[in-house]
């Protein structure tokens, strides 16, 4: 791990009502590191990500941010604690590309003046964004909702990143604009988490890579690890569907 962990997790479990999906999970996340999370579908990795965004309580285990215990702290101050989570490509449909970006910046005191510099920053960042910035959210095409979500994290600088579903449905083109803006925030000291369905994409960004089957974590995995036995990569990645 580069640094001390900003994100620790220790013996999460928990699920829906009485249906189980964790059990016991236990990772960290250091400063300026990139971790991917992966696995097969339904082994609850959304469910993870629900936990730490706050949108679902855990029945046990521990959460912590920066060295706080956050377990049953609210998803709102969670953000103020430095936390920004990424679920789906949310964003205010009926307001302008600028105007969501803005929405970001007004908060901590920021008057308007760094306001206008962080929203031109975070704009100067993504030409396509820059280009659209007066057209309506609800008028960007999936990747550049993407983009956006992605650019208001610019702006609230989070120390820990969460995004959940990272390269979905997106062109690689795309894909590739949001990976070097992952590793532009890892280089300024954000600890990331992605939850990515392609092993690919999850070395290409990750320092390393957890496996996830059954709600638990099964293996953990440096790039280089899996590159150099293409077979283990794959066994991971179908779970118990491996032959
Ligand atoms: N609201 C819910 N109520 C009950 N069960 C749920 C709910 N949401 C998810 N589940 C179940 O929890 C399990 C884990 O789902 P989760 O969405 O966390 O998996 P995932 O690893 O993110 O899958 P995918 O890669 O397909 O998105 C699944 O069996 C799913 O059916």
């Amino acid at each position: 791990m580069v640094g001390e962990p900003v994100l620790e997790v220790a013996g999460l479990s928990g699920g829906y009502g009485s249906i189980q999906v964790l059990f016991g999970i236990d990772l960290t996340v250091g400063h300026g590191e990139t971790v991917a999370l992966c696995g097969p579908n339904g082994v609850g990795k959304s469910t993870l990500v629900r936990m730490l965004a706050g949108l679902n309580r855990p029945s046990a285990g521990r959460i912590s941010l920066q060295g706080n215990d956050i377990t049953t702290v609210p998803g709102p101050k969670r953000v103020r604690l430095g936390m920004s989570t990424v679920i789906g490509q949310q964003a205010f449909g009926t307001l302008s590309v600028r105007d969501n970006l803005r929405m970001h910046a007004y908060p901590n005191g920021r008057h308007e003046e760094k306001a206008h510099t962080a929203v031109d920053g975070a704009l100067a960042v993504f030409p396509r964004l820059a280009a659209r910035a007066d057209q309506p959210a609800s008028t960007l095409s999936g990747g550049e909702r993407q983009m956006l979500v992605l650019a208001k994290t610019l702006i609230q600088r989070p120390a820990l990143l969460v995004i959940d579903e990272f390269s979905l449905g997106l062109a690689p083109v795309v894909v590739g604009g949001l990976l070097e803006l992952v590793r532009r925030l890892a280089a300024v000291g954000v600890a990331t988490l992605v939850i990515e369905q392609s092993v690919n994409v999850a070395m290409s960004i990750a320092d390393r890579l957890l496996f996830m089957e059954h709600g638990s974590i099964i293996a953990t995995h440096t790039p280089s690890e899996l590159r150099a036995d293409p077979d283990l990569a794959r066994r991971l990645v179908l779970g118990g569907h491996a032959a």
